[in-house]
């Protein structure tokens, strides 16, 4: 298999392990996360996010996804404590959904699928760069915030206000003074443990902190997140969109 990896049924999750053998490593992400299973670590420290909406850049749609990149030259947007031991820059932000609201994110809870799932990329600065960090087992941090359908959600609306401007794939606008705080939920209690990223490279680099409660967002706004990469998912196949989820 080539390197254009996708969810088709000939570039999908299950043909990854041909061009990325790491598919079939001992800490690859995502899991099931069963509650009764986690224990509890009194060693563990609050999370403490810290996002200046300053250093927001542009918005992209990488055909996969669109995410939302910022700038880390300095240590303006940052993840410190919680399970990590160093400080993290946050790098970029995106989302994975599935092909209706019963399902599409990446992590499950006891085996709940929620219809969405964002993550939150930060990259441990004892490294030169994200580059660097991610091929180091402990040089990202994902934070991983669940979306249940309920309430619309004026921040997301900020993004999906942008879609226009980024339909095609490898396209990107500027996207300025987005506070991504604003997508996390009210308690940050998280659930963590050692594991990859969910998509190729599949790098097990990533220290997973899954946020307990997730935040609320229509159904027409969950719709709407899939907008920039629908069309170009329609040209490659609509019979993609009769099949599970999609990820970044
Ligand atoms: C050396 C290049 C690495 C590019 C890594 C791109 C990437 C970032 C985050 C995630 S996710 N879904 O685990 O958050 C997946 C892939
Ligand atoms: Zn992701």
């Amino acid at each position: 298999m080539s390197h254009a990896w996708g969810y088709g049924a000939h570039t999908g999750p299950d043909k990854w392990a041909d061009s990325f053998p790491i598919a079939n490593g001992p800490r690859q992400s995502p899991i099931n996360i069963v509650p009764g299973d986690a224990s509890y670590d009194p060693a563990l420290k609050p999370l403490v996010l810290k996002y200046d909406p300053s250093t927001c850049l542009e918005i992209l749609n990488n055909g996969h996804s669109f995410q939302v990149t910022f700038l880390d030259d300095i240590d303006s947007s940052t993840l410190k404590d919680g399970p990590v031991l160093f400080n993290h820059r946050l790098k970029q932000f995106h989302f994975h959904w599935g092909s209706s609201d019963d399902h599409g994110s990446e992590h499950t809870v006891a085996g709940t699928k929620y219809p969405a799932e964002l993550h939150l990329v930060h990259w441990n600065t004892k490294y030169a760069n994200f580059g660097e960090a991610a091929s180091q087992p402990d040089g990202l941090a994902v934070v991983g915030v669940f979306l249940k359908i309920g309430e619309e959600n004026p921040n997301l609306q900020k993004l999906i206000d942008e879609f226009d401007s980024i339909k095609t794939k490898d396209s990107q606008c500027s996207f300025a003074d987005f506070n991504p705080e604003m997508l996390l939920p009210g308690c940050l209690d998280y659930w963590t443990y050692e594991g990859s990223l969910t998509t190729p490279p599949l790098l097990e680099s990533v220290t997973w902190i899954v946020c307990k409660e997730p935040i609320s967002v229509s159904s027409e706004q969950v719709f709407l997140i899939k907008e920039p990469v629908l069309p170009r998912l329609c040209e490659q196949s609509f019979s993609f969109l009769l099949r599970p989820e999609s990820r970044a």
